[in-house]
């Protein structure tokens, strides 16, 4: 369930349940639906994210609510399929409108005259109102209760659902229009369209359909065409335009041949037969094409079709097959190649081998490069399964609709060099085996929902195909990304959640378990031949405290690194610079500091005599605990009583080399040389 809410408030209980049923419909699980009755509400506080109150409540709502800032007033529309008996009603007739308020039968009055019920004589009746003649029929929106006892004859026209403007107005406030325009459409399309035709005839076409109702056929991922009776095109929306290049203004109104061959749309007239899925070439594109007879009373009054141009996806398919070709469906990894000694892998490797007895769909979670793969292939490799396929698929690398075909692949002559057959997706290739699908949390919505439905129902259908296809698999995820905080956002499906993370598994990240370090480096020595490469204690010091942030895979490159850019020896110059910045490097360790007093000692040691640099290290020491200032004249002077050889010209380079090591600072002109605080503890801990 969503975090959003949405609160319905209404007069009546059975409007409100109505309304609640209708919202639920669309909104499914994203979106958390609730009910009250005006009466009911009392001191009670609605924290809803959004209301939506029935518009005889316009006015008075201030009074029952407070701190909402975001209240829809709900229009409604009618049943459209009761019209028909009133269509039929003979002109002039004296008719009851009976509804439970005096506002809502007036409304429903002027909602029938605009939708062309202008022949019959409609009275509205709600319950204060007195009879003063006779009428033997009343119509009412599903309150026959306050239908007076007098009248014979009662047409109910249904309760009156929401029109699509609210609709559309809800989803927008809640942010999900685009993500429900689909749903929409095809619920509504017809209805409106059947509608506009039989009320208004031929004469008044697509203008009929109200502009909210263009948006949603706008906000359609395909192109959308609707034809009437006469061939003619009605509704042409922008991805119509994309696909067949032409615009709306020169398409609606003709009839469809003129426009565009191929469509087969004007047979469906004939025909009445539904098309979906079809393969279809159309100005020199692919498209998969879905028609649909549009009928009323049984008689086809239009047709309907949906296109989804797949020629894009065809030559990023090209790629894609090439990419997967090379990695084989086979899982090369096992347990025994995690390599790591750290009670924290060592438990997280038991876990997983646990887990992989089980059939259930595992979730892998842990930051990038620290595994996640490898697990899911020693997963595989230690399950029932491991004779059977592995089939991974990276959710993060492939466009929407690439993903898509990826995943559920697609019918016979899709692409051009196809195989016969069609392409299966993943799932079916992964059949009887395991399906690793890698950043799971980057599934954009859509897809979630049909990989839900996979998952549920195990069985698939390919793009362009009609047949259900049964699949036996398991599935392991994985994702960088904190799913939970996904959801609470509304960026991945809580059901879809629950679903996949029946069993989770958390890989440590490597600064969590640095004892494994030293063995991941000595491992990818051995990859890299370098095996003879030795490191300087302030490396091994420095990759130790460095933070890891891309964890193994970043160990694995910075060693390849250094097996290619040095010689017999690493020392810490020779890492990437972004292992010398202070944010990278975790708080130094007593250890960290030793390794690199002795770095400095045995550095310092190869140059020369390693006194000298102690006393002038010491002389600059004193000189500090006294507060004066001390040149290397001065050092040079008392070296000399020290009865050591230090030229005013040796001090000076000393002094650059204990620069170099931050063990002192060189001040410009009189203000002389200063022994850092690297420098004393070097001092103390040498001396
Ligand atoms: N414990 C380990 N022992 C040896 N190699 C490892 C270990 N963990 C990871 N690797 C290696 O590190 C690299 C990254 O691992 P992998 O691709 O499995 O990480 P990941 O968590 O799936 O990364 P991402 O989240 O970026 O997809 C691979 O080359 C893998 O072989």
């Amino acid at each position: 369930m969503s975090n959003k809410e949405l609160a319905v408030v209404t007069i009546s209980e059975a409007t409100n349940n109505l309304l609640k049923e209708q919202l639920k419909e669309i909104l499914q699980d994203r979106v958390k639906v609730k009910g009250y009755q005006i009466n009911e509400i009392g001191s009670n506080t609605i924290n809803s994210d959004l209301v939506l109150a029935t518009n005889s409540l316009q006015g008075e709502i201030d009074n029952y609510i407070t701190g909402v800032d975001d209240i829809i007033f709900a229009r409604r529309s009618l049943d459209f399929s009761s019209l028909e008996m009133l269509i039929k009603l003979p002109d002039g007739k004296e008719v009851l409108l009976v509804n439970n308020t005096e506002m809502a039968a007036y409304e429903t009055k002027s909602m029938l005259e605009k939708v062309g019920i202008d022949h019959i004589n409609l009275q509205p009746f709600y319950p204060e109102k007195k009879l003063n003649k006779e009428i033997d029929l009343a119509i009412t929106p599903g309150e026959k209760g306050y239908v007076p006892d007098t009248v014979e004859d009662i047409i109910d026209i249904g309760s009156r659902v929401l029109s699509l403007t609210t609709i559309i107005e809800a989803l927008i406030k809640l942010d999900l229009l685009d993500e429900k325009a689909d749903l929409l459409v095809t619920k509504h399309i017809k209805q409106l369209v059947k509608l506009s035709n039989r009320l208004y005839g031929n004469t008044k076409k697509v203008e009929r359909i109200n502009q909210m109702l263009e948006a949603v056929i706008n906000h359609v991922h395909d192109g959308v065409i609707y034809i009437n009776q006469q061939e003619e095109i009605e509704i042409f929306n922008q991805k119509a335009e994309e696909i067949f290049e032409m615009k709306a203004k020169e398409a609606v109104g003709a009839k469809v041949e003129e426009k565009i061959s191929n469509t087969k749309l004007n047979s469906i007239l004939k025909t009445e037969d539904k098309h979906l899925n079809d393969l279809q070439d159309i100005v020199e594109k692919k498209i998969v094409t879905s028609r649909v007879p549009v009928k009323l009373d049984n008689e086809v009054i239009g047709a309907l079709a949906t296109f989804k141009d797949v020629t894009e996806v065809k030559k990023l398919e090209k790629n894609l097959r090439r990419k997967l070709k090379d990695k084989g469906h086979i899982a090369k990894y096992e347990f025994s190649n995690i390599v790591g000694n750290s009670t924290q892998i060592n438990q997280t490797i038991k876990k997983a081998k646990d887990l992989a007895e089980s059939e259930s769909t595992i979730l892998i979670q842990g930051e990038s490069g620290t595994g996640k793969e490898l697990f899911a292939q020693s997963i595989h490799n230690y399950s029932n399964r491991e004779k059977q396929p592995f089939v991974a698929v990276n959710c993060a690398a492939l466009p929407e609709n690439l993903l898509e075909s990826e995943l559920f692949g697609y019918e016979e002559g899709a692409f051009t060099g196809a195989k016969k057959g069609g392409r299966p997706g993943v799932f079916e290739q992964a059949h009887t085996g395991t399906i690793f699908l890698d950043e799971v949390g980057d599934i954009p919505l859509k897809i979630q929902t049909n990989l839900l439905r996979v998952l549920q129902e195990e069985e698939v259908m390919r793009i362009g195909g009609t047949k259900v296809i049964p699949i036996n698999i398991r599935v392991i995820a994985a994702t960088n990304k904190n799913l939970r905080k996904l959801v609470k956002e509304g960026k991945f499906r809580e059901d879809l959640y629950y679903r996949l993370s029946v069993l989770p598994l958390k890989v440590p990240a490597l600064r969590k378990r640095k004892e494994d370090i030293p063995l991941l480096i000595e491992f990818f020595l051995q990859k890299f031949n370098a095996g003879d490469l030795v490191f300087s204690e302030r490396v091994k010091s420095r990759l130790y405290n460095y933070n890891w942030p891309g964890n193994i895979r970043e160990l694995e490159n910075c060693i390849e690194y250094i097996s290619q850019t040095c010689n017999e020896r690493v020392e810490i110059g020779d890492l990437p610079s972004h292992f010398h910045d202070e944010d990278n490097i975790l708080r130094k360790s007593i250890e960290d500091i030793d390794c690199e007093i002795e770095d400095i000692k045995s550095e310092l040691e190869e140059l020369g005599d390693i006194k000298e640099y102690l006393f002038i290290l010491n002389e600059l020491h004193l000189a500090k605990q006294e507060g004066r200032n001390i040149g290397r004249r001065e050092i040079a002077k008392n070296a000399k009583i020290n009865n050591l050889h230090l030229s005013s010209h040796m001090v000076r380079s000393r002094l650059r080399k204990l620069e170099s090591c931050r063990l002192v600072n060189i001040g410009q002109g009189r203000q002389g040389t200063k022994i850092t605080e690297k420098g004393i503890e070097f001092l103390e801990r040498t001396t």
